[in-house]
């Protein structure tokens, strides 16, 4: 059968896989595709999965169940491995060797790698090419993590929190860098605790907790699916009271009032106002991707109605 042009190429994934430590089930029958041309997001709190779920498509570890595939066949084979870029949490790299050597190094490893200037053009980090590693400042080593990742044009690429330590201005410069990667066709495997920053970035968010998969969808209907809605008032009601109202997920004070969380507005909306005639500065608006996240990762019944909509 011909190959269907409009169905996304699928560079690695994960069927069924599984990943044990001792009495720890790090990974739980996890089923996930990667794409070229997309970004992927992959959030969850910490001991998630994120990073063993990475672990087995990078081929630095194996499942004890199931399969991880990458470009078709086994990721532990090093002429796959060499078709993917990885820019790690603590990459250590040596002090003394300059921040062009360092590039030069790594490029010489791969069969057509950017030219030098491109790499580090794209990285930021052209105008510190003769600096030392040592000399750098965490944000910059970060960056030149990212160069050596990137300069062998990898069509895949694993990003785990690339932008911590950043300031603003340069995140949204790696943001705008990672969209250009996305464009040219790079398949993106992005794992950050910056809601923003999947929100963003990524074509598709999954959403792990406890080893398994909440959820894999779009970051709109990752929000469409929390399927809630803020309220803010100034209130004379106790926030100990809207707490215990049905339908209220959340509940807590801020400098601009009282604010809840809640997937049933106009129910608890109506309740309020006629507790409060005084309600004050009404504000309704979506959840975020971050209030999703959270109704998400700790709702158990959402977390449920999540795994039978997938
Ligand atoms: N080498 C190991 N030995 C024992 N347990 C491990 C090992 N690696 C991971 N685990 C456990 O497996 C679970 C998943 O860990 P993992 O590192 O994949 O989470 P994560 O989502 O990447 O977390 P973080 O956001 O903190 O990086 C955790 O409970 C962790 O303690």
């Amino acid at each position: 059968m011909p190959d269907d042009p409009n169905r996304p190429t699928v560079l690695a994934r994960l069927e069924a896989a599984g990943k044990r430590y001792g009495a720890v089930q790090a990974l739980d029958a996890v089923d996930l595709a990667i794409h070229a041309g997309q970004v992927l997001a992959v959030l969850g709190a910490n001991g998630a999965g994120k990073t063993t779920a990475l672990g087995l498509l990078t081929g630095r570890l194996s499942p004890d169940a199931g399969r991880a595939e990458l470009f078709g066949g086994d990721p532990r084979d090093p002429r796959r491995r060499r078709g993917i870029g990885v820019m790690l949490q603590d990459g250590e790299l040596p002090d003394t060797l300059r921040v062009a050597e360092h590039v030069r190094l790594f490029s010489s490893y791969y069969p057509s790698p950017r030219p030098l200037a491109e790499t580090l053009a794209l990285a930021g980090v052209a105008d510190l090419a003769r600096r030392p590693y040592g000399a750098l400042s965490g944000g910059q080593k970060r960056r030149v993590q990212f160069a050596l990742a990137i300069c062998g044009r990898p069509p895949l690429l694993f990003v785990d929190e690339p932008t911590v330590g950043l300031d603003v201005e340069s995140r949204r410069a790696f943001w705008a860098v990672l969209r250009q990667l996305r464009g040219e066709g790079t398949g993106i495997v992005l794992t950050t605790h910056y809601l923003e920053e999947a929100d963003a970035l990524a074509d598709r968010i999954v959403l792990m907790a406890g080893g398994r998969l909440l959820a894999d969808d779009s970051p709109a209907g990752i929000k469409a699916r929390a399927d809630g809605k803020r309220l803010r008032a100034r209130s004379t009601v106790a926030t100990a009271e809207l707490a215990s109202w049905p339908g209220v997920l959340r509940v807590h004070d801020t400098a601009a009032g009282t604010e809840l969380v809640t997937r049933e507005a106009e129910q608890v909306l109506r309740r309020w106002l006629a507790a409060d005639p005084g309600l004050a500065e009404l504000e309704v608006r979506p959840l975020s991707l971050e209030e999703a996240f959270v109704s998400l990762t700790q709702d158990p019944v959402a977390a449920g109605r999540l795994e039978q909509a997938a």
